[in-house]
């Protein structure tokens, strides 16, 4: 059937909310200028040296807040909706037909990220609705952990069962964690799947408990022979490349005689010596390694907590691949990062719904989605150079349109990708700079996606309804804030790098684009407003000095209208988008304290590493609930607990706003008429910022549980705060 006169495959629409937008950020920017200008004016008025520094540091914090408005601009000018109809291509598309499709997941460590979540995710993955010998799943263990392979060796037995048990009973939720937390009564065959579930389960957990893989473990000699590797001196830093094929779809069948997909455990050598690009380079070695042994036109590239949440998820994608309109161009579709186990009002603000659902709309219509790390679909040949030209590696095998000949388990086939798995291999090729994901950031997401951009691949963003994907997000402050600071970290070597969005990438892919970009690339910068609005009105205002329009000036009115109008339309785009109040003061409390925590963190680190003195790396961030934890975070409490330097910032700038807005309100008390004036506008500030930290002092002063503040953090930022009083008072006298 010509694509013409078939029913369509997927449709675009046009969010209607577009020309108010438009309209808003017209009225929006006036109103920018004219503070721009009242800070020039200000400025070149001022006498004194207080006077002066307190204008230039307003003017810095709202050219920066300005600068990051813009960028949010593009992204609101044309939002569009994208809808697949899998039916309709089910209909016109045989599944003989459909591509293959490899899988990459990784995983870094087996206590960080519990075994069974991530055999759970592998099984959802494997148990999609495609025909199952198209489907490779390749692991990669950065973890280097004999009971990764182990858990994994359990999971392909567990497979056997698991497949058919979905497709014959049309399960949705195919991770096997999730499934049997939620499903209870149940019938024999139910009971069955669940007691060999829990028996997988048992062995992983009592293996990593035991810390050795018991020979009474292990089967058979293949299985002895692939443990051996971790003989003395194989460490997660340094050791061999283990890779071990423990599914192949021309041999395995499951328990109703269909093929399995192909399941093959990669743990790339590790040497200290050797630089190994953390995530980016797992993926490479995957890259590698998939292509030589099945080389499938798509990919699906996963973090080892997101599992697959609907089984139709990869006809969706076919929806744009049997596109020829879009087809030619097409580098890669993201599904956003959606997330199970977080609480009723979002307390962390860990679903990030600008950036993750609401800005990628934006994106999809100026030129394509960006890329998440996790829940993407890539054209394997994306990741080879440009739509035109395909890079050359330098081995026939290892090229995206080569006809694979040896099976995956040949001799042939395991030692090429032995030697492509290999720490050296890299070293003065292309890997990472121009073939596969990129290196030199740790958010090689978002950079990877950027460059492919800039080659001029397009992508699209699909976000259907029924969550495609669900993962975990940190449940404890300190693991939300050091995740944060690691992306911060990320964004800023892009931001700082030859490649910056104001410059290459807007040279590449023109104005919009490269301020769409600069939205997520220089994110981290938004600390430097904070950290001023955070303390500065504050401080002026506990030493009477205003730095806000009086009530009766004109610019009063001008000044509300920018703060009503930022947080009231994103308060309104929250409520539009389906949720709570609290969901979304939640998130605007965690954006102050991510700004002035992680992100001025991230600012630091990145100017030490830009002179040598710091070598930050990825820390993976734990995936283990722990109880009590969790029952406070379902309550919706803050969780502290450990003496982070992160806590530092928000603890002083809690102490430092009470003191202040306290002593503005004893003053106004007092009749002073002219704190209810001219300090009228720091006042409401610093009663926000407090309100803001209602569960800081909670966590300073009320609390007894494990969770609290510690004493030290409260000392350090008392102390802190105490000496910026100090300091203030002397300089505005
Ligand atoms: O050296 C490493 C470090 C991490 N990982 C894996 O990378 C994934 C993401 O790590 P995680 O600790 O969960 O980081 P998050 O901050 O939750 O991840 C977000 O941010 C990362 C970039 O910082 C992206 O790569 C991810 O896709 C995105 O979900 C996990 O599967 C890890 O196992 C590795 O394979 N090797
Ligand atoms: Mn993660």
């Amino acid at each position: 059937m010509s694509s013409q006169n078939r029913p369509p495959f997927h449709t675009v629409e046009r969010l209607p909310q577009t020309g108010l937008n438009r309209f808003f950020a017209a009225v929006y920017a006036c109103a920018i200028v004219a503070l721009l200008y009242r800070h020039a004016q200000t400025l070149v008025n001022s006498t004194t040296l207080p006077s002066f520094s307190i204008t230039l540091s307003l003017l810095i914090a709202d050219l920066v807040l300005a600068f990051m408005w813009a960028a949010a601009q593009a992204l609101r000018m044309c939002p569009i909706r994208r809808k697949q109809y899998p039916e309709n291509l089910k209909k016109s598309v045989r599944e003989e037909d459909f591509p293959g499709l490899d899988v990459f997941v990784c995983t870094a460590d087996p206590y960080r990220e519990p075994l069974v979540g991530v055999v759970s995710t592998v099984l959802s993955l494997m148990a999609y609705d495609y025909p199952t010998e198209k489907i490779s799943v390749y692991v990669s263990d950065d973890g280097g952990s004999a009971f990764t392979l182990f858990a994994f060796m359990e999971a392909a037995k567990f497979a056997s069962y698991w497949l058919p048990f979905c497709r014959d009973n049309n399960i949705m939720d195919r991770s096997p964690h999730v499934y049997f937390s939620s499903v209870h009564s149940s019938n024999s065959e139910t009971d069955k799947i669940k007691e060999m579930y829990e028996n997988m389960k048992a062995r992983t957990e009592n293996v990593l408990n035991k810390g050795e893989v018991g020979e009474n473990y292990i089967n058979n000699d293949e299985e002895r022979e692939a443990f051996n590797k971790w003989e003395a001196g194989f460490t997660p830093q340094d050791h061999p490349t283990v890779i071990q094929v423990l599914l192949d779809s021309r041999h395995n069948k499951d328990i109703t005689g269909h093929f399995l997909p192909n399941l093959i455990y990669v743990s790339r050598q590790k040497s200290k010596t050797s630089p190994h690009h953390f995530k980016a380079g797992a993926l490479n070695v995957l890259l590698r390694v998939s292509t030589i042994m099945t080389n499938a036109p798509l990919i699906l590239t996963q973090d080892c907590d997101m599992y697959s949440n609907d089984p139709i998820t990869t006809l969706r994608m076919l929806c744009y691949v049997f596109d020829p309109a879009i087809e030619p161009t097409l580098g890669f579709m993201q599904f956003p990062q959606r997330f199970q186990g977080i609480n009723k009002d979002d307390t962390y603000g860990s679903e990030f719904k600008h950036l993750i659902r609401l800005h990628p709309r934006g994106a999809d219509a100026l030129w394509g989605a960006y890329y998440f790390g996790t829940g993407t679909f890539f054209r394997r040949r994306a990741l080879f150079g440009d739509p035109t030209t395909c890079a050359k590696t330098g081995i026939p095998e290892l090229n995206p349109d080569y006809a694979v000949k040896n099976p995956i388990k040949s001799l042939d086939a395991l030692a090429l990708a032995h030697t492509v798995a290999s720490c050296n291999y890299e070293n003065q090729t292309k890997w990472g700079h121009q073939i596969g994901f990129r290196y030199g950031t740790l958010a090689e997401d978002l950079f990877t996606g950027y460059r492919l951009h800039c080659e001029g691949w397009r992508s699209i963003f699909c976000d259907p309804e029924r969550a495609a994907f669900l993962g975990s997000a940190p449940i404890n402050l300190v693991d939300v804030l050091n995740q944060c600071e690691r992306w911060g970290v990320g964004l800023l070597e892009i931001g700082l790098s030859k490649y910056s969005p104001i410059t290459f990438g807007r040279r590449k892919m023109g104005l919009p684009i490269g301020l769409g970009y600069c939205c997520y690339i220089f994110w981290p910068v938004l600390s430097i407003p904070t950290t001023i609005y955070a303390f500065l009105p504050a401080l002026a205002l506990f030493n009477g000095v205003s730095i806000f329009p009086k009530i009766s000036e004109p610019w009063f009115p001008l000044y509300s209208f920018l703060v009503i109008g930022a947080y009231g339309q994103d308060f309104l785009e929250y409520m539009a988008h389906g949720s709570t109040v609290k969901t979304w003061w939640n998130a605007q409390r965690m954006w102050m304290i991510r700004n002035i925590s992680s992100f001025s963190s991230s600012t630091v680190e990145c100017l030490l590493k830009s002179i040598g003195l710091s070598t930050y790396g990825f820390t993976v961030t734990s995936k283990v609930v722990d109880g009590e934890q969790n029952k406070r975070y379902s309550r919706g409490m803050l969780e502290f607990g450990v003496s982070s330097p992160l806590f530092v910032p928000p603890t002083m700038a809690a102490i430092i706003n009470l003191f202040s807005f306290i002593w503005g309100a004893i003053s106004i008390y007092n009749g002073d008429t002219d704190v209810g004036e001219s300090l009228l506008l720091q006042m409401l500030l610093a009663g926000c910022i407090v309100m803001n930290c209602f569960p800081i002092y909670e966590a300073i002063a009320l609390r007894s549980d494990n969770g609290k503040m510690p004493t030290k953090i409260t000392m350090i930022a008392t102390f802190l705060a105490g000496t910026l009083f100090a300091a203030t008072s002397i300089i505005f006298k």
